[in-house]
């Protein structure tokens, strides 16, 4: 496929983006973000409360995001983003920022081509039973495990004409960024 500009590393939270993205970031070297790194200090207290985040809460961070790839890849920097992006609107404004819109034309007439980041979203999927296991052993990190439900409520796994792959967390770190990389061929 032709490479792409980012990879998103998405899923709920526990289902290894931040693992994930970083070994595959080093693989390729390509630039790794992890997005909890961005998250507003309001956000993280709400999630530590054990409070899920909303639409406002998530879309300014997602902005921001955007902004960032789409400096890094416009510059040529190839980037990893681990960012749990679980709506299809998330993805859209990662991809083209807030103005998620149809093409609007300019006043000339001519269609006016909004700045895209050419993104392959790579979706680790798994059950509630496997990822809540997984984040009962996490330590040190400010996401409660009981927010997962949350999680897998708005959850939109990609679909088509999204660019995406999934792939399940039932594989080994090995196997998972074995089945990117040979994707990126
Ligand atoms: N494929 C995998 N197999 C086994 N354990 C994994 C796998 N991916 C991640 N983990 C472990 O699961 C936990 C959650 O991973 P993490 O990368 O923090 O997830 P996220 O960034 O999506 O919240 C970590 O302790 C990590 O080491
Ligand atoms: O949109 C959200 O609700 C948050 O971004 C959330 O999805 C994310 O998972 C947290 O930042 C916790 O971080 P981990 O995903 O690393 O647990």
């Amino acid at each position: 496929m032709a490479v792409p500009g980012a990879l998103l590393v998405m899923g709920v939270s526990g289902s290894g983006k931040s693992t994930v993205g970083a070994l595959l970031a080093s693989e390729l070297g390509w630039k790794f973000y992890d997005a909890d790194d961005y998250h507003p200090e309001e956000n993280r207290m709400k999630m530590g409360k054990g409070i899920p985040l909303k639409d406002q809460d998530r879309i300014p961070w997602l902005c921001n995001l955007h902004d960032i790839l789409l400096r890094d890849v416009a510059s040529g920097q190839h980037v990893v983003l681990a960012c749990s992006a679980l709506k299809k609107v998330y993805r859209d404004i990662l991809i083209r920022g807030k103005d998620c819109a149809p093409l609007k034309c300019d006043e000339t007439g001519k269609d006016k081509q909004p700045a895209e980041v050419k993104l392959l979203v790579v979706h680790l999927s798994g059950s509630f039973e496997v990822i809540s296991r997984r984040l009962l052993e996490r330590k040190g990190h400010f996401m409660p495990p009981e927010l997962l439900q949350s999680q897998f409520d708005i959850l939109e796994p990609p679909s088509a004409p999204e660019n995406f792959i999934q792939i399940s967390v039932d594989k080994n770190l090995s196997e998972i960024i074995a089945t990117i990389t040979e994707t990126l061929k």
